[in-house]
């Protein structure tokens, strides 16, 4: 089976450096100097402070004229929109797994209801290096579920059991979402405004109050069965990656966009189709759009 990854980055490499032992992998990178790289000097792959090289195929998304099986996406949630109006890509590929958190990429996919479309959630971690170095910070595994048509090709990734890296399949795409949009709800933005590790939302009690604030008012618009057992989840991202700073962090500390919209906005805007007002939800939107805005640069 031949894959397709689009987007060079953690999870894109961290993707084709386990897909590569066992498929025809192929990373379409954003610029050209990336995949001369990939090509000529290979995949580092870095897991519990060991290095392996993997040889794979790269080359620029613009140019490519992709004919592969199955298609990864992974590219971030505000680069969506320039990804699906390449059309080569979507004229001979049958099967696309979409892995962005948030949610803000679902109204976007309608276009492609003719296809085998499938979005999934990430739950590993995974630290770029540089352009041809990741590395495996958190084993975790992908759920995939089917938003248009069937699993298509992505049904033999389940054949094959790669060790510290599982696929899981499940039924209902937007509980899947959900449960990974909660965290990030809940998680992202308190640390990146508290510029706090992931743990201190725990640890420090007016913190800890502030998220559960947060959750008792975004939960109200958003499809959760259980709320206990959602909170529950989020206390335990928390402690499982206690040590950690959330990429939004990351983002904000490192002058790059966020997937604020997609979080947060993507919150506001079920609020709005409710007829619900989110002033917390709101409150903290506005803050990480103004530090992505400059906020940072002006200390
Ligand atoms: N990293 C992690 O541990 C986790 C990430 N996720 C989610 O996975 C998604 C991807 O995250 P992550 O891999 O960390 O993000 P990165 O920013 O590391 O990677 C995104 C990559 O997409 C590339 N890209 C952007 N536009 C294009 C384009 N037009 N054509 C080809 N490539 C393009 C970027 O290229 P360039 O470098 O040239 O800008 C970059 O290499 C996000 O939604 C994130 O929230 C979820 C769980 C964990
Ligand atoms: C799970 C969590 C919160 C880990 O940091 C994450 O997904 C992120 O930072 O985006």
């Amino acid at each position: 089976m031949k894959i397709g990854i689009v987007g060079g980055g953690a999870i894109g490499l961290l993707i084709a450096a386990y897909l590569s032992n066992e498929y025809e992998v192929t990373v379409y990178t954003r610029r050209s100097a990336q995949a001369q790289r990939l090509m000529n000097e290979g995949l580092r792959f870095v897991k519990r402070g060991e290095t392996k090289r993997v040889s794979l195929q790269a080359m620029a998304f613009a140019e490519a004229n992709i004919n592969d099986d199955l298609v990864f996406i992974t590219v971030k949630q505000y680069d969506i929109a320039t990804i699906i109006n390449h059309r080569n890509l979507f004229d001979q590929v049958k099967t696309v797994v979409f892995l962005q958190n948030g949610m803000g990429h679902i109204k976007l996919l309608s276009p492609l209801m003719e296809k085998n479309i499938i979005v999934g959630i990430v739950e590993h971690g995974a630290l770029k290096h540089d352009d041809r170095t990741v590395e495996h910070t958190g084993i975790g595994k992908i759920v995939l579920a089917s938003l248009y048509g069937t699993f298509g090709q992505a049904v033999n990734l389940s054949a094959k059991s790669i060790s510290d890296f599982p696929f899981e399949f499940a039924n209902n795409w937007e509980n899947v979402l959900v449960k990974k949009l909660i965290v990030n709800a809940a998680i992202n933005p308190l640390t990146a405004l508290l510029r706090i590790k992931n743990g201190d939302l725990l640890k420090v009690k007016p913190y800890y109050e502030m998220m559960k604030l947060l959750f008792s008012e975004f939960k109200q618009v958003l499809p959760i069965e259980d709320e206990q057992k959602a909170w529950e989840h989020i206390v335990s991202v928390c402690q499982k990656t206690a040590e950690n700073y959330s990429s939004m962090l990351m983002d904000i500390s490192q002058n790059r966009k966020t997937e604020i919209d997609a979080i947060l906005g993507y919150v506001l805007e079920k609020g709005k189709e409710l007829g619900i007002t989110l002033p917390l939800s709101q409150f903290l939107f506005y803050a990480i759009k103004g530090l992505e805005e400059g906020g940072t640069k002006n200390e």
